[in-house]
């Protein structure tokens, strides 16, 4: 498969650089007037899926949302990933795996692997049981094509107590993520594409990137910027806190884009009109 940065890339240079993110939350289900049930999860999920299929570059469905429900509601997020990739929309797995590496090297399997049915083409992953115990999913990400998304400074307020840390006089945790997936991203930034490893960093940090003097443009990472819409983030926060990284950013809004349903094409014009908004505003930095 053609490399994750540069499949990536392609899909944001066409739908606009919005990461539409699928969430049933218990309160939208009801929103859209279905029951909080498997078969309510189930009709929100694929509205999503009419909505975005070909439409919106990226979707990213939250796995937590679906395990509420047990084996019934993972098998509706395979139905999703399967869905959505057969129509040529990327998919990002929100599960926010991380563990000890040998068990890392199962999470790679599950979602990472050809053919494996909760693979899709980009997972969420937290470094924080170091970076390096990731390495067997950035080796298998590397080998299928896929891509990852590595915790660096998430958008809750919790995050900088532990991301700001300093681990010397040189650099902060989140720094040392960075520097991480700079490194696995080498060959891809020296062919002038993005890597495979992205990074997480939300709309909502403020001047954290500065501050910590994250050098996010060096690093080619792909950057997935949740926080945007409900969180608080606007499309000023957005060039505000990545500057000459905006290129690399993936802005992700769920609640306010999935606010715009049930019908499909309200949906969908939502997801659209803020894919284009996002795009004007990276294109005028
Ligand atoms: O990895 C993520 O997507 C993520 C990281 C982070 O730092 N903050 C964050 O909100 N998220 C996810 O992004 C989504 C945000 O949803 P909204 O606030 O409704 O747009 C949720 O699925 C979160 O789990």
């Amino acid at each position: 498969m053609t490399p994750f940065g540069t499949r990536l890339r392609a899909a944001t240079d066409t739908f606009g650089p919005l990461c539409a993110g699928l969430d049933p939350h218990r309160g939208l289900v009801e929103a859209w007037g279905l029951d909080y049930s498997v078969a309510g999860l189930e009709r929100f999920a694929m509205t999503c899926v009419d909505a975005f299929a070909g439409h919106v570059g990226v979707v990213k469905p939250q796995s937590a949302f679906f395990e509420v429900f047990g084996s019934a509601g993972v098998a509706v997020l395979e139905r999703v990933v399967a869905d959505l990739r057969a129509a040529g929309t990327l998919v990002v797995v929100d599960a926010k795996r991380g563990d000890i590496g040998s068990t890392m090297q199962a999470y790679a399997d599950a979602y990472l692997a050809d053919g494996s049915p909760l693979a899709g083409d980009a997972l969420t992953v937290s470094p924080y049981l170091g970076y390096g115990a990731l390495r067997p999913a950035l080796d298998l990400a590397a080998a299928t094509g896929r891509g990852l998304f590595v915790l660096a400074l998430t958008s809750n307020p919790e995050g900088p107590a532990v991301q700001h840390a300093r681990l010397d006089e040189s650099g902060s945790v989140a720094g040392s993520v960075v520097a991480g997936a700079a490194a696995d991203n080498a060959d891809a930034v020296a062919r002038g594409e993005l890597g495979h490893v992205g990074l997480v960093v939300g709309a909502t940090v403020g001047s954290a990137v500065q501050d910590l003097g994250l050098d996010l443009a060096a690093a080619g990472t792909p950057i997935l910027a949740p926080g945007f819409g409900a969180q608080g983030g606007s499309l000023d926060s957005v060039r505000r806190v990545f500057g000459p990284a905006l290129p690399q950013v993936l802005a992700s809004s769920s609640r306010d884009v999935l606010s715009a349903g049930p019908d499909v094409a309200a949906l969908r014009e939502r997801a659209v009109a803020t894919a284009e908004a996002l795009r004007e505003a990276v294109a005028s930095g």
